[in-house]
């Protein structure tokens, strides 16, 4: 059980001239156990830096993120982060990649079955010796995802993962993480630009505002699993989220 919660957020950061950039205000949020949370907004509203707050690998300058009741102050184990561009490290195969956290913490003793079922779950099988380059964007991406998930952790961030991604292995990828969430019941934050991705894969959709970025709604997912993209549910819903991120109706520039 995990339940994850911000409160009062505020972070400020500087541009480049010194100005003071609101980038995050007022943020609050609680996350339940086992939900897969979907953060979606144009390009600098703050989704990172949330995600970043959420992680430890930042800190806000007021309000708090507390973890089943311990506050957030540093990057933990049982928080993965999973980046858009995986960052596997390339002088490692793809089996040495995803076994590197097993290894550290248990040294040669660790359980290569369980490496074995991740190879296996995430449709590598066949590619455990192949080099990160050697492998597709998809793959790699499949391999980060293990890497993080093969360390148990109560809570997976998920940062614009499938970004980088052509249109059908990005809808590969999801389909993954969305077996990954069903097997595991681990709690999931994604950040993504892409309205379709944040529905398919959400049970709640978080919708952002920039300049300062705030959380304009968070919409309860109406959708039941199995979920298609084509259905006339699915479309009835994307344009309610396009509605109230005003997509298309402004343009981005005036947005941020
Ligand atoms: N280290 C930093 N110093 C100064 N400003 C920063 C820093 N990091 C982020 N920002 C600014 O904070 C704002 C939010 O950035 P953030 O990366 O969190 O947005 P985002 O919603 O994730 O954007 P994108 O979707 O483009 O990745 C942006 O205006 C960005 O320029």
């Amino acid at each position: 059980m995990v339940q994850l919660t911000i409160q009062n957020v505020n972070r400020i950061l500087h541009d480049n001239n010194g100005e003071r950039i609101n980038v995050l205000e007022d943020i609050n949020l609680s996350v339940g156990s086992g939900e897969f949370i979907s953060i979606i907004g144009p390009s600098g509203c703050g989704k990172t830096t949330l995600l970043r707050l959420i992680s430890g690998l930042d800190q806000p300058e007021t309000g708090k993120v507390t973890v089943d009741d311990q506050l957030v102050t540093r990057p933990d184990a049982s928080r993965g982060y999973v980046f858009q561009h995986g960052s596997l490290f390339p002088w490692e195969t793809i089996r040495d990649n995803i076994s590197a956290g097993l290894k550290a913490v248990h040294g040669r003793h660790y359980d290569r079955n369980l490496v074995n079922h991740y190879i296996e779950l995430m449709g590598l099988k066949g590619f455990e010796k192949a080099y990160p380059h050697q492998v597709s964007g998809g793959m790699a991406q499949r391999a980060a995802l293990a890497r993080s998930i093969i360390m148990n952790p109560e809570l997976l961030l998920l940062d614009e993962p499938m970004g980088a991604l052509d249109a059908f292995t990005r809808a590969d990828v999801q389909d993954v993480i969305h077996r990954v969430w069903k097997q595991t019941q681990t709690t999931m934050v994604l950040v993504t630009h892409d309205i379709d991705e944040a529905i398919y894969l959400g049970t709640r959709i978080v919708v952002m505002t920039p300049r300062p970025g705030r959380i304009k709604e968070v919409v309860t997912n109406p959708l039941a699993f199995p979920r298609d993209r084509t259905s006339d549910q699915f479309l009835e819903f994307r344009r309610a989220i396009q509605d109230k991120l005003n997509f298309g109706k402004k343009p981005i520039s005036e947005t941020i």
